[in-house]
């Protein structure tokens, strides 16, 4: 430097600040505290927008969701140690559920670590995230910040999304450097999730195999609802004119009342078809696993469409693997089957659409029923009829039996319309996921919490009415887990699976300024929902539910160990 002239400095909260704007970062979801409290101040002075939680669980559910909704990683910031670790269960959910998420935490310095001298919430974060995420990076030097966020976004992002955890001891942030030479250090990530394209053969491969089907079947998974080929995909499964199964989050990717949805005919497809194609779907637990007693008896062949080449014969076979991303496997396919392709045998789709309508037919006079107190169906009739007029709106769902019959009976219009509890079913995404569904799409949100699922996150309620946004939640209360009957006749405490009778979660939202309703039958459901959906306004709908009305774990009860000795 000249003499006499003051070299401009830079230093780590500002570096951080600069990789992520770089980056088109925009959206930070944290609980502020030592030591990221000032970098959440000087993000959102940066134009940044700093969303503050009440429990980083749920800024972390909101960054997940988020990635999910628009391929670039959201940005969890948390304290360290007990912040940390309320942030990873939703690090290891987005890692499960392929959502691209970055969690950062400030941390205990190395040395101090190292020889565990008891910092304040001292914790080797760094060890302890890596097997719970995709990738885990630390920085010590401020002249490193460019890279290990480039790392971090590009780990996120590329191949199968899912979290990435990185972790910044609390004194990089002061670390100060030449302003010149901290610019020159930050990355912009070129093509951080490249196409993955097909192998012609395996294209091939798998187009042959469908054509050879007498009873075909596709199945849309969630990965092809992020894969945001919507286009490609509609008109792939329209041209080859094979009936399609939507798994819960990839419902709307073509609308549940398309002539071609199996949907309704769930339990029929799995069982009669003889080739199945997977597009961005595992063979989990969620399909059984692609064996036993729902998938029938009869011989079936796979065909797997995934960016993850290990996921293949997972579960079963895969007799033809494509792996790519589903945007260029689709449009692949199209392109092949645009000449000489015959549509699936009539006698097939005709079965399955007097299936699906016999069973629609079925349902239909429960959704009608206007008992008092309501019973899930008749409070689903209503939803199902909001979600129609609607379809812009984003719907988040968690619960057992708010959950597993919300999942059939509301149809769904648009893609990544549905964010629900995904491939854990983990109950307390809800109010992180509405306020990221709110925050990155600005489209109104609905969502159906059961009373216990809603308790896991409910006091984000407040954080909804402090950004007022257009979220309208409604709780089907049916007094308890499951149900709101079970008895304890041992002593004075209340069943496990209990909750406070005629609790009134109107009552709550009230307190924060939101406007709370008591609806105890489908019409005053439906005129507060419909109030909320035309005000934008924080709502939350306590609907009295019977508490006799719910099944022991919903729709997966049998997932419950036994055993032989009675229960005592
Ligand atoms: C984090 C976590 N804890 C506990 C559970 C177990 N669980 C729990 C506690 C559920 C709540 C069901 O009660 P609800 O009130 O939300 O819904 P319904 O009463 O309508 O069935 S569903 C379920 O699988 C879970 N899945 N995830
Ligand atoms: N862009 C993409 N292209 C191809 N596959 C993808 C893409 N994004 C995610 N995937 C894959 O999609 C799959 C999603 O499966 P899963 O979460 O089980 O869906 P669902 O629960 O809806 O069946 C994962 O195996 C993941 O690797
Ligand atoms: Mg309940």
């Amino acid at each position: 430097e000249a003499p006499g002239t003051e070299q401009e400095l830079t230093d780590g909260f500002h570096l951080v600040i600069d990789a992520l704007k770089l980056n088109g970062i925009n959206t930070i979801y944290n609980v502020p505290g030592i030591p990221i409290t000032d970098l959440g101040r000087m993000a959102q002075a940066a134009g940044i927008r700093v969303i503050s939680f009440r429990h980083e669980q749920n800024a972390g559910y909101a960054a997940g969701i988020a990635g999910y909704l628009t391929k670039k990683p959201g940005v969890c910031l948390t304290v360290s140690a007990p912040g940390f670790l309320n942030g990873l269960t939703a690090l290891a959910h987005a890692t499960t559920n392929c959502y691209p998420m970055i969690l950062v935490s400030g941390s205990s310095e190395r040395e101090i670590v190292d020889l565990q001298q008891g910092d304040y919430e001292e914790m080797d974060q760094l060890a302890i995230a890596k097997p719970l995420c995709k990738a885990a990076y630390r920085v010590l030097h401020a002249q490193d910040i460019g890279i290990g966020f480039a790392r971090a976004i590009r780990a996120a992002v590329s191949g199968r999304p899912g979290g990435v955890y990185l972790d910044l001891p609390a004194k990089l942030f002061g670390q100060v450097m030449n302003a010149e030479a901290g610019q020159k250090s930050l990355v912009k990530v070129i093509d951080a999730a490249p196409a993955q394209i097909p192998s012609p053969g395996s294209v091939k491969r798998a187009l042959d195999v469908l054509k050879s089907a007498k009873r075909p079947l596709i199945i849309l998974g969630k990965g092809a609802a992020y894969a945001q080929a919507d286009e490609e995909i509609k008109s792939f499964v329209e041209k080859s004119g094979v009936p399609f199964l939507p798994m819960s989050m990839a419902k709307g990717l073509l609308p549940d009342t398309h002539p071609q949805c199996a949907g309704a005919a769930r339990s029929t497809v799995l069982k009669e078809s003889d080739v199945v194609m997977l597009i961005g779907a595992r063979l989990n637990w969620l399909l059984s696993h692609g064996k036993g007693k729902s998938w029938g008896e009869a011989p079936k062949k796979f065909i797997q469409v995934d960016i993850e080449p290990r996921e293949m014969d997972s579960n079963v076979e895969i007799v033809a693997p494509v792996v790519g991303d589903i945007g260029s496997v689709v449009s692949a396919f199209n392109q092949a089957i645009s000449t000489g392709w015959t549509a699936p045998p009539a006698e097939w789709t005709k079965a399955i659409v007097s299936k699906r309508d016999e069973n629609v037919a079925k349902m239909a006079p429960k959704l009608m029923n206007n008992k008092s107190p309501m019973d899930y169906h008749g409070a689903l009739g209503v939803l199902k009829n909001v979600i129609k007029d609607h379809p812009e709106a984003i719907l988040v769902n968690e619960g057992a039996n708010t959950l597993d019959l919300a999942r059939g009976v509301i149809d769904m219009y648009k893609p990544r319309k549905r964010l629900d509890v995904g491939t854990w079913g983990v109950m307390g995404i809800g109010m992180g996921q509405a306020i990221a569904a709110a925050l990155e799409t600005g489209h109104p949100v609905l969502a159906v919490e059961g009373d216990s699922a809603f308790g896991f996150s409910g006091m984000e309620i407040e954080t909804i009415c402090r950004y007022n946004l257009p979220i309208c939640v409604v709780i089907f209360n049916n007094d308890g887990i499951y149900r709101g009957t079970d008895v304890n006749s041992v002593n004075a405490d209340p069943a496990t699976t209990v909750f406070v009778k005629g609790a009134r979660y109107d009552k709550m939202m009230e307190a924060f300024g939101g406007v709370g309703v008591n609806a105890t039958s489908p019409d005053e459901l439906k005129r507060a929902v419909n109030e909320a959906m035309a005000s934008g306004k924080p709502t939350l709908i306590n609907a009295v539910i019977d508490p006799a009305a719910g099944s022991e774990s919903g729709r997966i009860g049998n997932l419950n160990p036994q055993s032989v000795l009675q229960k005592k």
